[in-house]
């Protein structure tokens, strides 16, 4: 029996680490492909960092909000441009997915969102486990997956190492991490080409993550 049978609510993957498989209806993800290939034109494009250590990324990177780079978070673009704004919709859709995440959308006095991370992975890219640890403040980091599916893994706040647990995101996937998970070390040891739905068009994988900077 094929597990699409089942329709798969939230899961908890770890404390505060909540996976809710087909959260965007197929529509809005065609919508966000359709953005994320506008926000990549510019400005600042999508970039391969490089590392500290040399390196460069596999993943190729876009901005919007605030700049981010190995490791720091600037205004502009390192030429000196301006960054694209963040877009309303990724706000909104933040506060929905914290929303459908944890059953009840971010307190009032919650940090706001104000920057998002764009990441399109060929079949060849990965990301290493990491935190997501350049913001100044703790509200939940709203992840949104498109096109192709990929293992994410999800590990503790200590080391990279385990215990983890490996999740398979799809595309239209929403991941919540936030609260005692917010400093987990997660990361994407593969992609699964050709697994993403035929009708967006998109040979590859994207990610959005959303975030509140703290920055002001
Ligand atoms: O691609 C993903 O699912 C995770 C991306 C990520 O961890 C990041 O942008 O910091
Ligand atoms: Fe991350």
């Amino acid at each position: 029996m094929s597990e699409a049978l089942f329709e798969a609510g939230p899961t908890e993957v770890a404390p505060g680490a909540v996976h809710v498989p087909g959260w965007l209806r197929p529509d809005a993800q065609t919508e966000l492909v359709d953005l994320c290939r506008r926000w990549s034109r510019g400005p600042g494009g999508m970039l391969r960092h490089r590392m500290p250590r040399g390196g460069e990324m596999s993943v190729r990177m876009t901005s919007l909000g605030w700049f981010w780079r190995p490791y720091a978070y600037s205004r502009s673009l390192p030429g000196g441009e301006a960054v694209r704004p963040f877009p309303r919709i990724l706000g909104e859709l933040a506060h929905d997915g914290v929303a459908a995440a944890y059953g009840a959308p971010p307190p009032e006095e919650a940090p706001e969102y104000d920057v998002a991370l764009v990441n399109f992975y060929d079949g060849d890219a990965r990301m290493g486990m990491h935190q997501d640890r350049e913001e100044e403040a703790d509200a939940p980091v709203v992840s949104l997956s498109l096109g192709d599916a990929c293992v994410f893994r999800f590990g503790n706040t200590e080391n990279r190492n385990r215990p983890y647990t490996d999740v398979v995101l799809r595309s239209g996937d929403l991941f919540v991490f936030g609260g005692p998970s917010r400093m987990a070390y997660h990361g994407v040891p593969r992609t699964m080409p050709g697994t993403g739905p035929a009708e967006l068009g998109l040979d590859g994988r994207l990610n959005i993550t959303i975030r509140a900077s703290g920055l002001g």
